[in-house]
């Protein structure tokens, strides 16, 4: 066990102290809606249907003025069409419906120009419980900031002065910067609290749900466990792009700088209004990481997934950007997703429906192999885990496997912590996370790693080291947006701690 209390966990953070990281692309303002009981289901939808407990389920609601109700044949159609972008109130109930009933966290697009009159009015009118700094930036870079790393260096194309204030600089020294170009094509890093430009605030709506149960077309849905469905905003002139003023100066950036995530992708779109695509901005996404990397070829990057519904955009995301990055973190129903997009559907469609670990450790064996990363990170609801090849040198790669354990530990910690307290508002608050006791099937997921690190049947696990830590699973949490996040920066700023601070790996 590494950390046995608060001094541990205090110790390690302070392995951080001296990292230099690079964040892209994506924050966002999170708007939340919490729904933590039947009633406030229901309430939901009131504006639209009434007395809705009776009439999501008898469609009864005549009462109720044509143009506004929600018709309950068309929500059904929905749940079978599968709708992969929203634009109607039934397609959005659907898919809602459909999020609730596996308890898996679900992001869908929203274009706003293209929504229905009746939607438009319902998310007008839609009162929400909290706003928070979201997008894998946003969050990773206010958790940063309190670990009091050097540096954080963070990009996001849109910056209101509304969301540059999101970001929190909590650290022991101001650390969060915003790239700004030079007339001499530099870069210099400026407060990012002041460094607001004139531009939009994107407002992604969370509805964040927890454990209950509802009735929907006459029959009982029970929701499994609390999770988040993300209707993501796609503002038409939000492009994944460094501009190329501030390119000019990303070589120099990277020389400064230990390590980097880069996520946001999701956003990217097949089309644009002035005839760009999607691969006129994965192709400058490439470019932009290959730049980092020019001056600093130690310099380790980590893509963070996201949910994105494209198969064909999903896979970009994959064939272009795995090849130039090092490490990957991705949740357990997006791996299955690229999996079924580059060509392994039978085992993507497994892993949907058994979660078996197995299959999840052979699915990230093929992307980590396919496209020749250093290392897979998955975060499941039960699991946290690494997936990379040994060192042949034993002894070192004991010393390896046992600084990955304890940079999982470390994750687990931090996204108990967040998932207890709602926020991770100082180093202190992480003794919630470290009181908080592994889930109920710990013992379990360690003997089968262990069976399948020391496994040499059919499937050869030799020459991979396999490290899993059980996650501290907390029974009723504040919020489940951002777990993820937190985790695989955590994870990942660790690795690269350890590999600056020992020089073993
Ligand atoms: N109640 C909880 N307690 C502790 N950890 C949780 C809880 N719920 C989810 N997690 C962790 O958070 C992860 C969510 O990650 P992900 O799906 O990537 O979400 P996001 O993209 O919103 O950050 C899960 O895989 C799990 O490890
Ligand atoms: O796809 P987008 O719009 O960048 O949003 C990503 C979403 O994922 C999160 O970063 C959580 O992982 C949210 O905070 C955010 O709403
Ligand atoms: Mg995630």
């Amino acid at each position: 066990m590494p950390f046995k209390n608060l001094n541990d966990v205090k110790k390690h953070c302070e392995n951080l102290e001296n990292i230099s990281i690079f964040l892209g692309y994506n924050a966002n303002v999170d708007a939340l809606k919490y729904i933590s009981n039947e009633k406030e289901f229901y309430e939901l939808f009131e504006l639209l249907n009434g007395d809705c407990k009776k009439n999501l389920n008898k469609n009864l609601n005549e009462n109720l003025n044509e143009n506004l109700k929600i018709d309950i044949n068309k929500v059904i159609e929905n749940m079978e069409i599968y709708p992969r972008e929203i634009k109607t109130v039934e397609e959005f109930l659907a898919r809602l419906i459909l999020a609730m009933k596996s308890g898996k966290p679900v992001e869908i697009p929203l274009i706003s120009a293209d929504l229905s009159p009746k939607f438009k009015k319902w998310l007008e009118n839609l009162k929400f419980n909290e706003e928070r700094i979201g997008g894998q930036v946003g969050i990773i870079a206010n958790l940063l900031s309190i670990l009091n790393l050097d540096k954080i260096v963070a990009y996001t194309p849109l910056l209101s002065q509304k969301q540059s204030e999101m970001f929190e600089n909590k650290g022991s020294h101001t650390n969060i910067y915003y790239p700004v170009s030079t007339n001499e094509g530099d870069i210099v890093l400026k407060n990012i609290n002041k460094a607001h430009k004139n531009d939009e605030t994107k407002i992604n709506r969370i509805f964040e749900y927890k454990e209950f149960s509802f009735e929907f077309d006459n029959k009982k849905i029970e929701v499994p466990r609390a999770n988040r469905l993300i209707l993501a905003s796609r503002p038409e002139n939000l492009r994944i792009n460094i501009p190329d003023e501030t390119k000019t100066g990303l070589s120099e950036l990277g020389k400064n700088i230990d390590c980097a995530i880069v996520s946001g992708y999701q956003s990217i779109k097949e089309q644009y209004s002035d005839g760009k695509t999607d691969e006129y901005y994965f192709k400058r996404a490439v470019e932009d990481i290959n730049l980092l990397k020019s001056k600093n070829p130690n310099l380790k990057v980590h893509l963070e997934f996201a949910s994105v519904q494209n198969p064909k955009l999903r896979k970009q995301i994959v064939e272009y950007l795995y090849s130039v990055v090092d490490c990957a973190g991705l949740d357990e129903t997006e791996i299955a997703n690229i999996l079924n997009s580059v060509g392994y559907s039978e085992l993507s469609e497994k892993i949907l429906k058994n979660s078996k670990i197995e299959d999840v450790i052979e699915g990230s064996k093929i992307v980590l192999e396919n496209y020749n990363l250093e290392m897979i990170q998955i975060h499941t609801i039960y699991y946290i885990m690494f997936i990379c090849k040994k060192i042949e040198d034993k002894a070192k790669n004991d010393i390896k496997i046992a600084q990955l354990k304890k940079s999982l530990e470390f994750a687990t910690i931090l996204a108990s912590t967040k998932a207890k307290n709602g926020l991770i508002t100082s180093i202190e608050d992480l003794k919630m996370g470290l009181e908080t006791p592994y889930n109920q099937y710990g013992d379990l997921l360690r003997n089968l790693v262990y069976k399948i690190n020391e496994s040499t049947s059919e499937i050869t696990y030799n020459d991979y080291n396999i490290v899993l830590v059980p996650s501290r699973l907390v029974n009723n949490p504040k919020s489940t947006v951002g777990l993820g996040d937190t985790i695989s920066s955590g994870a990942f700023v660790s690795y690269v701690a350890d590999l600056k601070n020992n020089n073993i790996l």
